[in-house]
């Protein structure tokens, strides 16, 4: 069995850029809803599209997402320590593109309707369900921080089909019957 070297001649960790690739292959076959997580307070507005949204217990209710470090919303997020998880339908995949990096605040948040429930932090007009929280507790782990919200405020919008991310594409599900 030929051994992968630890470094390139670049210094770079190989071994390490193997493992992420195949977690990332691994990850690609779990399918996740699409959500817009948005927040708005002291330090501004703002919004990033969400696959690692996790429910944590329902007393009290609470849920978790998970915010790479290195995103341009990261600072805002922790200053305001409010948000709110927009969960998508299917025909929002162009908002969950945008909302996706890379584009201007102002742009993002232009292409739809937003209101607010208790916190301040935008949701989604169109949205399939809507959690305003208030965020708890944050823990670093890796490059990402996971933020635990108190849900304070649930929105429930049409009953319409979902969206989920899987193998790296947009699919619509049906409701069932
Ligand atoms: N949890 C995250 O931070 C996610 C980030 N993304 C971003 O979108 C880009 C494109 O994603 P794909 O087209 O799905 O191809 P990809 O091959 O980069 O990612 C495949 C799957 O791996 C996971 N993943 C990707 N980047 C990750 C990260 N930095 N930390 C933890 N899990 C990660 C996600 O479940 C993703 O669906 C990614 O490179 C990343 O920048 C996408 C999905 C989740
Ligand atoms: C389908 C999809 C799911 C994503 N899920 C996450 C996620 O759960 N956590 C995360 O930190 N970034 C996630 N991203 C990447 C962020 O949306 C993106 O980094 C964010 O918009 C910040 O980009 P910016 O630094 O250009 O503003 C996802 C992107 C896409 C397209």
């Amino acid at each position: 069995m030929q051994m992968q070297p630890a470094r390139n001649a670049a210094g770079e960790g190989v071994v390490e850029d193997a493992a992420r690739r195949e977690f990332r292959d691994g990850m690609a076959r779990l399918a996740a809803a699409v959500n817009i997580v948005t927040t708005d307070g002291p330090a501004g507005r703002a919004g990033f599209t969400a696959s690692a949204v996790c429910s944590v217990s329902d007393s009290p209710p609470s849920l978790l997402v998970c915010l790479n470090r290195s995103a341009s919303v990261y600072r805002t997020f922790k200053a305001n320590q409010v948000l709110c998880v927009n969960t998508l339908a299917h025909g929002q995949e162009d908002l969950a593109l945008l909302f996706g990096g890379r584009t201007p605040m102002e742009e993002r948040f232009a292409a739809a309707s937003w209101s607010s429930l208790e916190t301040g932090a935008p949701a989604l007009a169109g949205a399939l369900a809507t959690f305003d929280c208030r965020i708890t507790e944050i823990v670093e782990s890796g490059t990402h921080d996971v933020m635990f919200c108190e849900v304070l405020a649930v929105g429930l919008g049409e009953s319409l089909p979902g969206l989920i991310y899987f193998a790296r594409r947009f699919h619509g599900v049906a409701i069932p019957g």
